[in-house]
């Protein structure tokens, strides 16, 4: 029996524009994609039959509702696989938080079960399954930077940010996906990125620039909501963030440091308030197979 140990990262968003709605209700994005250095543990081990899951994390369930249970599904269902998995997962990525956590252990089984099974299947391949599961799943694949077009999975590769730091911090509250999107008044938006300027800020590598014109169209539903949200930005601004803003469609707000000193005082500070406060750096590649 084989066994598998991988590693998948968390995302931010460094910007998210929404430019219409799709027939199915899907909502039309330009967003730019940046992978992070938080990352759960996933092992996957062959059993005989069947998909179990296993995780240390109360707020993940272990039942066919979890998308790694789904991502196995979907490869023993389309390549007529008859051995089982047991997929155990570590967490550290805060659940519900906007930062892709169920996405990013979707694609460590996709990927995962490819080089088990020895399934050949290209990235393109994996990326492809990964739509079926998720918008976020594509991106989790191909990590490091992209401005991702679509519902999500049309991805543009992009020098992303090098080694820059990024302060997490998620509120304890939980925030569903489907109900920011369904409460976001696309006709009435004030304020929207421009994309193209922070493409070239990335391009410059000049993060003062970009942590200034980074801007997420989600973040006004998910703010008017929790008053939490504003309260993180304001803290990691008074500790010299260079910029700071709500990560997907939240609850979590990451701040971006140019100077590790104000990082870590303001990591202090609000751990001291929120227990899911990280200080991470971002992250050029994808899923890790450690082997
Ligand atoms: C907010 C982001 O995390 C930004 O990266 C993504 O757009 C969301 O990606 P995700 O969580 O993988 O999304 P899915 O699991 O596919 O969908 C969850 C729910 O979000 C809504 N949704 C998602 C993606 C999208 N482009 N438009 C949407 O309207 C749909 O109502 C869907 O029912
Ligand atoms: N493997 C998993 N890890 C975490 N949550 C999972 C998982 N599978 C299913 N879930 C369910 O999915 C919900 C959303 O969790 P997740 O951590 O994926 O959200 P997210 O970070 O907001 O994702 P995204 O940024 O892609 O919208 C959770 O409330 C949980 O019940």
């Amino acid at each position: 029996m084989e066994s598998l140990n991988l590693k998948c990262r968390a995302k931010i968003n460094l910007s998210i524009d929404v430019l219409g709605k799709r027939a199915d209700n899907y909502h039309l994005v330009e967003m730019i994609m940046q992978t992070i250095d938080l990352y759960d543990n996933v092992n996957i081990e062959e059993i005989d039959s069947g998909i179990i899951i296993d995780s240390d994390n109360e707020y993940v369930p272990t039942d066919s509702s979890n998308i790694a249970y789904k991502a196995a599904d979907l490869i023993k269902r389309k390549f007529n696989i008859n051995k089982g998995v047991k997929i155990s997962i570590n967490k550290n990525i805060p659940v519900a938080a906007g930062l892709a956590g169920g996405s990013t252990n979707a694609a460590a089984v996709l990927v995962g079960l490819n080089k088990m099974w020895d399934l050949k299947l290209t990235e393109d391949n994996l990326m492809e399954l990964g739509l079926q599961l998720g918008a976020d799943v594509p991106f989790c694949i191909l990590g490091g930077a992209a401005v991702a077009e679509g519902i999500g999975e049309k991805l543009t590769r992009i020098e992303g940010l090098e080694s820059v730091k990024i302060l997490i911090c998620k509120p304890d509250i939980l925030v569903s996906t489907k109900w920011v999107y369904e409460n976001l008044d696309i006709n009435g938006l004030s304020k929207r990125p421009n994309t193209k300027n922070i493409l070239n800020n990335l391009k410059e590598n000049d993060v003062q620039a970009l942590a200034k014109n980074m801007c997420n169209v989600l973040e006004s539903v998910t703010e008017n909501e929790y008053t939490q949200i504003k309260e993180i930005k304001k803290k990691m601004i008074e500790h010299h963030a260079l910029g700071s803003m709500m990560s997907g469609s939240g609850p979590t707000v990451f701040g971006i440091f140019d100077n590790l000193d104000c990082a870590q005082k303001a990591k202090e500070e609000l751990k001291q308030l929120y227990k899911q406060t990280y200080l991470v750096n971002t992250y050029k590649g994808g899923i890790e197979i450690e082997g």
